[in-house]
């Protein structure tokens, strides 16, 4: 059969396949250029640079969500970005290729990957062998996959024939009329719709929306999200998320119907604010897929809606079900089962898994990986890229002899050198990685704590039918015990009451509470550290003095139940002369050197106009910015930078020198 006719019958049964082309460079560019002029279709190039028409970057791939093409290419023979190949597969129209490029395999596994500079946090681009070995096992296990190597003959092997596929029509297909047969008749509460990308989830929520016969209120994490949602339901009533609250906040009047497309996307504390100013609420969200799962959304947020109704779609509508292409990539990331966690039954072990397991008994990393993307809504491919290749990673489990009950991931970070370290204290310097590490220093009050050697958990997750059990501090305390060469462990975390009660049964102890909501999780960071060493200790009593002192001044913490003694001090003692000379002759952000500069301000009789209108009387930056004529945030902060500076001058001329030169040498080393 040729190829041409392949893709005919292809598109007769409503799939997809995968094509690789593994060579050097130019046989596979030729491949490429070869295949395009056979096979019409808009072909799409995802890569770098290349004199095809339709053509983009792999990050930029998420802007052509939505839209289709016929047959495109990923040229993945410098780096992979595997988060493309599975957004791109999902623009594909059935009858299409994928075509991946990728180096010749036996070569593959010792090439620099440049994708890796996003997750290694290496200086340079590293190898990733064990990725290459998962990926070449899975394309070998494949028969549907078409391989053409050196190895390989450039041939087409014989596919068995699929039944014929009838495409949606858009009258709403069996499971959507099933749900929206539920949501007409049912009484007020909370509806969540679950699928995998494109089962209809979109559509159905504007199905529904079209058939309503009282007012609907429209949310979503952007207004893009919702094109399909309103090109089903007509006109809608959109309101972002923050305006939707506002709304709510000032008792106006709202709609009988909430619906949230992508809801998972949306911070739990603020979707359960919505959710619950609401009659009637429709909520759908992706349960798979590049953006990570919203496994952990259902299990968190679901629980505490107990009648709560939650139905899932599984039927493709774009392809046949059981497309190679959709299939493939379900397989090689991960995607599959993440839902289907086996139930933990029999005694429990606990090990260190080194990452080598990918090689020899790949189903154990594997079922960790899954534990952890079915727990954390962030997990992604990039996270399994690191978890395989990156150095410095260490995993710890617990499992019965058929299951996972916990998992940790551990990071290795800080040993940067003492002048590296404070380098970063003053805000000159900020290497790759190393997050707590480098944060306790450039935010913290040691400049030479990023010298310190730390284990940063950057995961842990416990089976969902075996949580509070006394698992996950186990598995902490089992790593403790056998962690050797390091001062602490260290975590940041998405600051809520409960998690933060966790880490201190595990025995950490607060040191950094950030000034920002995550995006990801609504919550403010923090970052708390479990001392294993004499120097980890003095690192911890340092920082927690520090955040004592500071703790009434950061407005974001006030009304939070803190476990730190207050110690509201006015005077300025060593560490905030360091601080304020790191803020005023060196890089130190507002933010960190707040506590101090508060300080200062009740020190000092001078106007400080910058500094008091951002402190004092919390005034916006931009609001600053246009009554005192500055241009904007930057010129703002030079102002602050020198009102600090004549402030320090005024109290002590001679130590200001002193510090100003001192801290102005940290950038030179
Ligand atoms: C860097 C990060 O990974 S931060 C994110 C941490 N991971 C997650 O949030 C994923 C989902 N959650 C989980 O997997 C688990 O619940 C973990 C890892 C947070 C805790 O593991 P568990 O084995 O459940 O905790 P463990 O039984 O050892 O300790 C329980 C104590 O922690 C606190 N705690 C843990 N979860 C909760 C909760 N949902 N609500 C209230 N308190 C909680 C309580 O103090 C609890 O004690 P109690 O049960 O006597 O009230
Ligand atoms: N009943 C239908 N008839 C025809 N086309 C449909 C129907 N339902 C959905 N579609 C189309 O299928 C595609 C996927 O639908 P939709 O966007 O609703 O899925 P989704 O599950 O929300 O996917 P995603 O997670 O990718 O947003 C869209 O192009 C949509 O227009």
């Amino acid at each position: 059969m040729s190829l041409a006719a392949l893709c005919a019958r292809m598109a007769d049964e409503g799939i997809r396949r995968l094509l690789v082309i593994a060579d050097e460079d130019e046989v596979c560019l030729q491949q490429a250029n070869d295949l395009r002029v056979l096979l019409p279709g808009d072909w799409l190039w995802v890569g770098e640079a290349t004199d095809w028409p339709l053509h983009c970057a792999p990050r930029a791939l998420t802007t052509l969500l939505g839209r289709e093409f016929t047959h495109a290419v990923l040229d993945a023979r410098y780096g992979f970005d595997v988060a493309a190949l599975a957004a791109l597969s999902g623009t594909l129209k059935p009858g299409s290729f994928l075509v991946l490029l990728t180096p010749p395999l036996d070569a593959w596994a010792q090439r620099p990957d440049n994708d890796s500079c996003r997750w290694s946090d290496t200086a340079e681009p590293i190898a990733t062998p064990r990725f290459v070995e998962h990926f070449c096992r899975a394309l070998r296990q494949d028969e549907n996959v078409i391989l053409w190597s050196h190895s390989y003959s450039f041939s087409l092997p014989a596919f068995s024939a699929r039944p014929a596929w009838h495409a949606a029509t858009g009258a709403p297909e069996r499971e959507q009329a099933e749900v929206l047969a539920e949501l007409a008749a049912m009484p007020p509460g909370v509806m969540v719709v679950t699928a995998p990308r494109g089962r209809g989830k979109s559509a159905l929520a504007g199905m529904h929306l079209a058939r309503l016969a009282t007012q609907a209120i429209v949310t979503a994490p952007g207004r893009a999200a919702t094109d399909v949602l309103a090109s089903y339901a007509g006109e809608i009533n959109f309101m972002a998320p923050d305006a939707l609250l506002a709304h709510i906040i000032h008792g106006q009047p709202l709609a009988d119907w909430l619906i949230v497309d992508e809801a998972a996307a949306i911070p739990g504390p603020l979707l359960t604010t919505l959710v619950s100013a609401f009659r009637y609420v429709l909520l759908t969200t992706t349960v798979q897929g590049y953006e990570g799962t919203g496994q952990g959304f259902l299990l968190k947020f679901c629980a505490g809606f107990p009648h709560l109704i939650h139905r899932e779609l599984h039927t493709p509508l774009r392809w046949a079900e059981g497309c190679p292409l959709e299939a493939f990539i379900s397989t090689v990331l991960l995607f599959d089962d993440a839902s289907a966690l086996a139930q933990p039954v029999g005694e429990a072990t606990t090990l260190s898994l080194e990452q080598s397991a990918w090689s020899t008994q790949p189903s154990l990393p594997a079922a960790l990986y899954r534990l952890l993307t079915s727990a954390h809504y962030r997990t992604s491919p990039l996270d399994l890229r690191r978890m395989m290749d990156a150095p410095g990673q260490h995993f710890w489990l617990t499992k019965t002899p058929g299951a996972l009950l916990a998992a940790l991931w551990l990071v290795e970070e800080g040993g940067l050198s003492a002048g590296l370290s404070r380098a970063v204290w003053a805000g000159f310097r900020r290497p790759r990685g190393n997050l707590v590490a480098q944060s306790l220093a450039a935010h913290g009050g040691s400049p030479l704590a990023a010298t310190l050697r730390g284990l940063r958990v950057s995961r842990i997750a416990v089976h969902p039918s075996r949580q509070r059990e006394g698992l996950g501090q186990a598995l902490i305390a089992h790593a403790r015990q056998h962690v050797t060469g390091c001062d602490y462990l260290s975590v940041s975390f998405g600051y809520t009451a409960a998690l933060w009660d966790f880490w201190q049964r595990c025995g950490f102890h607060l040191v950094r509470l950030g000034s920002h909501r995550e995006a990801s999780s609504g919550c403010y960071t923090a970052m708390a550290l479990l001392p294993l060493t004499a120097a980890g200790q003095a690192l911890v009593d340092n920082e927690q003095r520090r955040l004592a002192r500071d703790l009434p001044w950061l407005d974001a913490w006030r009304g939070e139940k803190l476990p730190l003694a207050v110690n509201p001090q006015t005077t300025l003692n060593d560490d905030d002369w360091l601080e304020l000379a790191g803020f005023a002759f060196a890089h130190r952000p507002l933010s960190s050197a707040t506590g101090a500069l508060q300080r200062l301000l009740v020190q000092v009789d001078l106007p400080l106009n910058a500094l008091r209108m951002q402190l004092t009387e919390k005034r916006s930056e931009a609001d600053i910015c246009r009554v005192r004529g500055l241009s904007g945030r930057k010129a703002l902060l030079v102002t602050q930078r020198q009102e600090a500076a004549s402030a320090l001058s005024l109290l002590d001329p001679e130590q200001t020198i002193l510090l100003k030169e001192q801290v102005r040498q940290l950038q030179f080393f």
